[in-house]
């Protein structure tokens, strides 16, 4: 699995198939397969989307998975994975793989964090042990996974923040898009390495990431810095800013982003990959995402209530199971009540990504960004 088939061997890019305004439908084409944009990529940070099983990810339309490589470099150990075949043949997944890059998770995860031109270094959360992040070193676990899609070690600055301090993480982020980049040109054909677009909350300092980026040329490009405490009017600002700067044929991936509203008016931004920790971990807190809005199942409301989530949900553990019975699980805090929660939100997730891209297709994304807004606003009758 871990040698996709030479004959299929196709390089990395992107097919823009359909606008409506500003969203856009469209494919992006690896050696281990398409991935069909509006993408949301569920996260399975070390290694597993948690508490479900691959073939249950795929089957909900999951495209590709996000791993990373900060925690996948402490646990089991990128050289160790590389020995084992690779991330897709460890977690048995053969679709495409995006990992992060680390440098988010060691700003927000590691202990005794030392920041310098060459890189971070940093104590493992873990066992507390020291471990250096550049760059290079970046690359190189990323390459070791194996991953299809890889991130640039950047800087992103939590908001608020001063001008002077985004500005010197834009500047030195960029520094680190040029080495990565380099580091990158090692690696096998038909992977890509993606720049981070940074700035802050500064319109001026987003145009100059972006171009910034664009001088140094990516196959793609995320945007970072933002789902960092700001408000979704302030992202979505920022997002009006950089989208029209960044070049029509390349894909756009927002990181870490977000609630169904965030997804769905992004989309209207212009942004084709999202990745976030919401429908997995609020899965595991006992929160269901719905055609409804959000339910809490904690709730006594729901303790004699026979009625399933969804009826008309494709999703077995939205269509099958009572309320009441769900109510029970996370009561008890039961291990099925997280996985079927997760399956609930994943489900929900990517059923919402395949309604945008239906009515992209369809030109009716405005009508269909109403219609949803519209269910959520209804809320759980
Ligand atoms: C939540 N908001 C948010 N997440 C972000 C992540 C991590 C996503 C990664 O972190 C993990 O989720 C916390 C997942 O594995 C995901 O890949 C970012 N990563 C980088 N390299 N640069 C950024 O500017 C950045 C911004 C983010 N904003």
């Amino acid at each position: 699995m871990n040698n996709p088939d030479p004959r299929q061997q196709t390089d990395f890019h992107y097919r823009l198939h359909a606008t409506d305004g500003a969203a856009r439908l469209g494919e992006v084409v690896t050696p281990r397969g398409v991935v069909r944009t509006p993408a949301f990529m569920p996260v399975g940070t070390a290694g597993t989307v948690k508490g479900m099983y691959p073939e249950q990810v795929r089957d909900l339309g999951a495209d590709i998975l996000l791993g990373n490589t900060y925690h996948l470099m402490l646990r089991p150990g990128a050289e160790r994975v590389a020995r084992l075949g690779g991330l897709h043949e460890l977690m048995r997944w053969p679709h495409p793989i995006l990992t992060d890059s680390g440098g988010f998770q060691v700003m927000s995860l590691a202990g005794l964090r030392k920041m310098s031109e060459k890189g971070v270094t940093f104590r493992s959360h873990i066992d507390g042990a020291y471990h250096e992040l550049t760059p290079e070193r970046s690359i190189e676990i990323q390459g070791l996974l194996g991953a299809d899609i890889q991130m640039q070690l950047d800087e992103c600055v939590r908001l608020p923040a001063s001008r002077d301090e985004i500005n010197r993480a834009l500047q030195l982020s960029l520094r680190w898009a040029e080495r990565s980049k380099r580091a990158f040109e090692a690696q096998p054909k038909g992977r890509a390495l993606f720049g981070i677009v940074q700035g802050g909350d500064d319109a001026e300092l987003r145009t100059q990431s972006a171009r910034g980026l664009i001088d140094i040329d990516f196959p793609g490009y995320s945007i970072g810095g933002l789902a960092v405490g700001e408000p979704q009017a302030v992202m979505l600002a920022m997002l009006e800013v950089v989208t029209p700067i960044l070049p029509k044929d390349k894909p756009r991936y927002l990181m870490g982003v977000g609630t169904p509203d965030d997804i769905i008016e992004s989309v209207a931004r212009g942004v084709d990959m999202f990745d976030c920790v919401m429908p997995t971990r609020a899965g595991r807190h006992a929160q269901a995402f719905t055609r409804f809005g959000k339910i809490n199942l904690k709730n006594a409301r729901h303790a004699d209530d026979p009625r399933p989530l969804d009826a008309e949900s494709d999703c077995p553990a939205a269509r099958d199971y009572s309320r009441a019975y769900l109510h029970h699980l996370v009561r008890c805090e039961e291990m099925l009540g997280s996985m079927l929660l997760t399956w609930v939100n994943l489900a929900y997730y990517q059923s919402l990504m395949a309604g945008i891209r239906a009515a992209i297709a369809q030109g009716r994304f405005e009508a269909f960004k109403a219609e949803v807004k519209e269910g959520w606003a209804r809320g759980d009758i």
